[in-house]
C-alpha cells in the first residue's frame, strides 16, 4: 500500500494591490502571495472527504479581506499575520508557508496636490517567505532581479586551465549580474521596509566598491557588506548569474575593438555562469536552504 509524503495545497499567486489615502497623497503596494498549508489532510487523499479542507478559494479570499482590514505594512508583516491566521484558526492546518513578490511602484512627479499616478520601478521584485508551525516563526526577506553592471574593475585571471580550456584571462572586463538575494534576521520584527532599503544599498554599494578578480569574491563582499552593517541579519544567501559581456571581433571589418578604448560586447543570454554563497555572521547557523535562491 502506498503512502502518502509530504503535501501541502493552498491558492498561489493572488495579486492583491492595496491603495491607502493620505488625502490627495495615495500609497500602493502591489503584491503577488502565495498561500500553502499542511497538517491533518490523510483524509482528502484516500477517501476524498474534504472534512479538513480550508478551500484555496478561501485562502484568497482570506487575502484580500486581510489587506482591507490591516493593511498592508509590509511584506513580511502581513505574511506573518496570514501564516499565524491559518495555522491558529483552523484544527486541521499545523504549518503555513507564505510567499510574497512585491511590486515597487514609483512616483509620476505631477504639478499640483494630487499624487495618484505611479510608474512601475524595473524588474526588481522584493520577496519574503513566512513559515509558522504555531512554535517557531521563520522568516526570510529577499530580492531579485535587481540587476547591476560594472564597466570596468573587474578581472577574471589565473584560472584553472585543462586540454578543454579556451577563455582567456580577462584583466579588464565587464562584470554584470542579476542579484538574487535572501536574508535572515536574528531578531523579529525590525522595521523591515527600513531594513530592506539598507540591504539594497550595502549590496550595490560593494558591487560598485568591489575592485573584482572574480564574481565569487564579489559575492563574498557584498554578503559580508551586509552582515557587517546590519546587526539584525545573520545570514544572506546570494545567488549571481554572470551575465557575460564578449567582446565582438570587429577584425573581419577593419576595426580594433579593444576595452580600453571602450568597445562593443556581445551580451549573452545564456549559457551563464551562476555563482552563489551563503555569508554567515560567525557562529550563525545556516538556515536559507540552498535552493532558495536559484532560478
Ligand atoms: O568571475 C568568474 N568566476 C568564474 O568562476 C568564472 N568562470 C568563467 O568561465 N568565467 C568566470 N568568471
Amino acid at each position: 500500500m502506498p503512502t502518502l509524503g509530504q503535501n501541502q495545497y493552498g491558492k498561489a499567486e493572488t495579486r492583491v494591490v492595496r491603495v491607502t489615502r493620505d488625502g490627495a497623497v495615495h500609497h500602493v503596494r502591489d503584491l503577488n502571495v502565495s498561500v500553502a498549508l499542511s497538517g491533518d489532510m490523510a483524509e482528502v487523499h484516500h477517501s476524498g472527504s474534504n472534512a479538513a479542507v480550508l478551500p484555496t478559494d478561501t485562502m484568497k479570499n482570506t487575502v484580500f479581506a486581510f489587506a482591507r482590514e490591516h493593511g498592508i505594512a509590509s511584506p513580511e508583516e502581513f505574511g506573518t499575520l496570514l501564516a499565524r491566521h491559518f495555522v491558529t484558526s483552523q484544527p486541521s492546518i499545523s504549518r503555513a508557508r507564505i510567499r510574497i513578490e512585491e511590486y515597487a511602484w514609483d512616483r509620476v512627479p505631477t504639478p499640483g496636490e494630487a499624487e495618484h499616478s505611479f510608474v512601475r520601478a524595473g524588474r526588481e521584485t522584493r520577496t519574503a517567505r513566512i513559515a509558522f508551525d504555531g512554535e517557531e516563526l521563520e522568516i526570510f526577506s529577499g530580492l531579485t532581479g535587481l540587476t547591476v553592471m560594472n564597466t570596468t574593475d573587474s578581472e577574471f585571471r589565473g584560472f584553472v586551465k585543462d586540454r578543454y580550456t579556451t577563455l582567456p584571462e580577462a584583466g579588464d572586463r565587464v562584470l554584470a549580474t542579476d542579484v538574487t538575494a535572501v536574508w535572515r534576521h536574528a531578531a523579529d520584527a525590525p522595521d523591515w521596509d527600513a531594513a530592506h532599503e539598507a540591504v539594497r544599498g550595502h549590496l550595490l554599494a560593494a558591487f560598485a566598491g568591489t575592485s573584482s578578480s572574480s564574481l565569487q569574491q564579489t559575492l563574498f563582499r557584498m554578503g559580508s557588506e551586509v552582515i557587517e552593517r546590519q546587526p539584525g541579519i545573520d545570514e544572506i544567501r546570494l545567488s549571481l548569474p554572470n551575465k557575460h559581456h564578449f567582446l565582438v571581433d570587429l577584425e573581419p571589418f577593419g576595426m580594433k575593438n579593444e576595452t580600453a578604448d571602450g568597445a562593443v560586447y556581445f551580451a549573452a543570454d545564456r549559457p551563464y555562469g551562476l555563482i552563489e554563497a551563503t555569508v554567515l555572521r560567525d557562529g550563525a547557523p545556516a538556515r536559507i536552504p540552498v535552493d532558495t535562491t536559484t532560478p
